[in-house]
């Protein structure tokens, strides 16, 4: 049995890279640099005030100055403040030549054209001087970011037309299993829902990808090669779920076993324990277990970090830490990845229960706790590692 680490591992350097296309850079959101991204430009791009007020000579203060200028943001023209008089300028507006310093409105006192400053400024005062963010050759953001949109006012403000980055798979998802029916069917006893399919969808668009076939098929050997061949050519990857584990009807297992294409694996992770992967056609597939919960587990935990290594982003798994608000149990000895829902004081508590078919009880978690192989039951108090659910 290989931990989930060592199976995370061995998904991230079989899958395959990404190709490189270029994107204007408000373009890039949820892709990743294949290159860095070099600034061309000084930011802020000019001297500028900081504040609406009055710019001013700091060495004439305290004193009352006439106002010989007034400049709005956006103003182009090439100003100099006259000796022994202030300019009314806006935030964002260009400080004119011959002040140093502005002084905001709500400190000064106007009358008519005039204002009272009734108290020294020190040089630089509300001002945001040209380059102190960012100068021209500075590295932006690294080849490997996945571009989120907190980044995109330096990217879209560095000065660059276009931006070299791994597009998104394109990613089909392929449901296995006799007894499942669209949404919205009617269903005989002994069917269910295809919950799986648009589930993988949602998390693989959630990640930034793109879906580009979603479908399912029966039970038989023939059917599932006959699907997933088809959409290998125009796949960058294939999830599939079900059929994996040991029964007598597994279809992955039945098309796939002996082939030398996919190969499967007993991973030491509860939920998600039995897995299969490999490459059809050039096409990695991720041949996930059926059971929903064991579906959302295995795809934070494994899909998710092997996508990333497919755009060139080899960062580790991301995870933040939270205490346990309340106490659980562990199931067994495997590495688990208990559901919990967040507190308002930011700790974690179970939700959700722990078999794999709890659907119901997945909906009310935010996300998954990681117990480590061997580590002791949870106690309040405890520090644990939590994969937060996309949107949550
Ligand atoms: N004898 C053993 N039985 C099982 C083992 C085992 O080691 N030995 N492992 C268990 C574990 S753990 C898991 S996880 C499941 C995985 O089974 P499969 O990948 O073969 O999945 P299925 O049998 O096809 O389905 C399992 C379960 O999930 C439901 N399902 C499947 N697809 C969907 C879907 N698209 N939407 C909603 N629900 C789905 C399916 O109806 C089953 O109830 O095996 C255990 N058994
Ligand atoms: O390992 Mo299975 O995924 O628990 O339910």
């Amino acid at each position: 049995m290989l931990t989930p680490e060592e199976y995370r591992t061995l998904l991230c350097e079989r899958v395959p890279l990404l190709p490189v296309v270029e994107v204007p850079p408000a373009q890039a959101v949820g892709s990743t640099l294949a290159a860095d991204v070099t600034s061309r430009v000084l930011l802020p791009g000019f001297d500028n005030s900081a504040m609406d007020g009055y710019a001013v000579r700091a060495a004439d203060l305290p004193a009352t100055l006439p106002v010989s200028l007034d400049i709005p943001a956006g103003d182009t023209r090439s100003l100099t403040v006259p000796a022994g008089t202030c300019a009314r300028i806006m935030t964002g507006a260009a400080l004119p030549a011959g002040v140093d310093a502005v002084v905001q409105v709500e400190n000064v006192v106007v009358s008519g054209s005039s204002v009272q400053f009734p108290t020294t400024v020190a040089v630089g005062t509300a001002v945001r001087s040209a380059g102190s963010d960012v100068r021209p050759g500075d590295v932006v953001l690294t080849a490997g970011t996945r571009v989120a949109p907190t980044q995109l006012p330096a990217l879209v403000s560095c000065g660059a037309h276009s931006l070299s980055v791994r597009r998104p798979a394109r990613v089909a998802v392929v449901s296995t299993g006799d007894e499942l029916r669209e949404a919205g069917s009617d269903l005989l006893p002994g069917q269910l829902v295809d919950s799986n399919g648009p589930t993988i969808a949602a998390l693989a668009r959630a990640a930034g990808h793109e879906v580009t076939f979603v479908g399912r098929v029966g039970d038989t050997a023939d059917e599932v090669r006959r699907v997933l061949t088809s959409v290998a050519d125009r796949a960058d990857v294939i999830i599939t779920s079900g059929g994996v584990s040991a029964g007598a009807y597994e279809p992955l297992k039945l098309a796939f076993q002996d082939s030398g294409e996919l190969d499967f694996y007993s991973v030491a992770m509860q939920p998600g324990k039995p897995q299969g992967f490999g490459i059809l056609d050039g096409t990695p597939v991720f041949a996930l277990p059926g059971n929903p919960v064991s579906v959302v587990v295995s795809f934070l935990v494994l899909v998710v970090p092997a996508l990333r290594a497919m755009s060139g982003d080899t960062a580790p798994l991301r995870t933040i830490r939270a205490q346990a608000a309340a106490p659980w149990r562990r199931v067994d000895h495997r590495a688990q990845f208990a559901r919990v829902r967040f507190t308002p004081d930011g700790g974690v508590e179970p939700a959700g229960g722990h078999g794999s078919h709890l659907i119901g009880g997945l909906a009310g978690a935010d996300g998954l706790a990681i117990v480590p192989a061997g580590s002791p039951d949870i106690a309040v108090g405890d520090w644990v590692a939590v994969i937060p659910f996309p949107g949550r």
